[in-house]
């Protein structure tokens, strides 16, 4: 039997971190959990953590770490038994040390995109609010113009996205990010990725995820996996 497997992707908003994981879950049947969803979802449901999220976020700032270890870990705690992979957690080095004193972790993909990249791809990201999907107009445009492939329902843009909030959520990831990227490059699980174009990315990701699958904790004798 493959190993389960702990892994993250961390990138700044709009580096692709979503479409990745979609992409890795499908191929290789992990449990995704992202961050930005839970939130909405919870913004949604007019929870208390959902309320005083969204004022954190409207305003193109994080959310504070122990609001995001609260609502993160009870979830990977009912997934003992599955693989999983988060998307948009951890984004500061106390949240990635809060989840280190409970996982370790087995990979972490880190995605640099060039800024230019990012700001044209983000003002052109429009997404279906109840099922997470996301579409660009460019890149994956939905079949009829403004609304869902699967629903029909309007398409919508988060606030988050506009070109105010963008800058200001941009300049946090790179203050915040460097301290987790040197964590896990310390615990030699980081691998990062460069470039303009996820499907030229996705398949250094695909063979990357391919090995680690079927391959033994380090230090234990390699199996023929089947
Ligand atoms: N043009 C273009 N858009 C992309 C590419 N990869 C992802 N996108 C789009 O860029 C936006 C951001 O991607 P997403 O996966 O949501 O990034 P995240 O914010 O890191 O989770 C979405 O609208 C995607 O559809 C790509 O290679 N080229
Ligand atoms: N781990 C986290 N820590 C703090 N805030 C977070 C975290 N994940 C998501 N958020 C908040 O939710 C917003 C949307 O997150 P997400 O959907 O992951 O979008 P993006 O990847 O485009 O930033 C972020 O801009 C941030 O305000």
């Amino acid at each position: 039997m493959a190993k389960l497997l702990r892994a993250a992707v961390l990138g700044p908003p709009g580096s692709g971190k979503g479409t990745i994981c979609k992409r890795i879950a499908q191929s290789f049947g992990l449990q995704y959990l992202s961050s930005g969803h839970f939130l909405r979802e919870g913004i949604a449901a007019n929870t208390e953590a959902g309320v005083l999220a969204k004022t954190y976020i409207d305003r193109g700032m994080l959310v504070p770490d122990q609001v995001m270890t609260r609502l993160m870990l009870p979830k990977l705690e009912q997934l003992r038994n599955h693989s999983w992979l988060l998307d948009g957690f951890p984004r500061t080095l106390t949240q990635a040390q809060a989840l280190n004193s409970l996982y370790q972790m087995d990979l972490v993909i880190s995605l640099n995109i060039p800024y230019e990249t990012l700001k044209e791809r983000l003002s052109d990201r429009w997404v279906h609010p109840a099922s997470g999907r996301v579409y660009n107009m460019g890149f994956n445009p939905p079949r009829v113009q403004g609304k869902d492939d699967i629903t029909g329902e309007p398409l919508i843009q988060h606030d988050d996205d506009k070109p105010e909030a963008l800058m200001a959520r941009l300049r946090h990831y790179k203050e915040l990010a460097k301290p987790v990227i040197d964590l896990y490059k310390s615990q030699g699980v980081l691998h990062s990725f460069s470039g303009t174009e996820t499907d030229k990315i996705w398949p250094y990701i695909n063979s990357l995820l391919s090995t680690k699958m079927h391959t033994q904790p380090s230090g234990a004798h390699p199996t023929q996996v089947p």
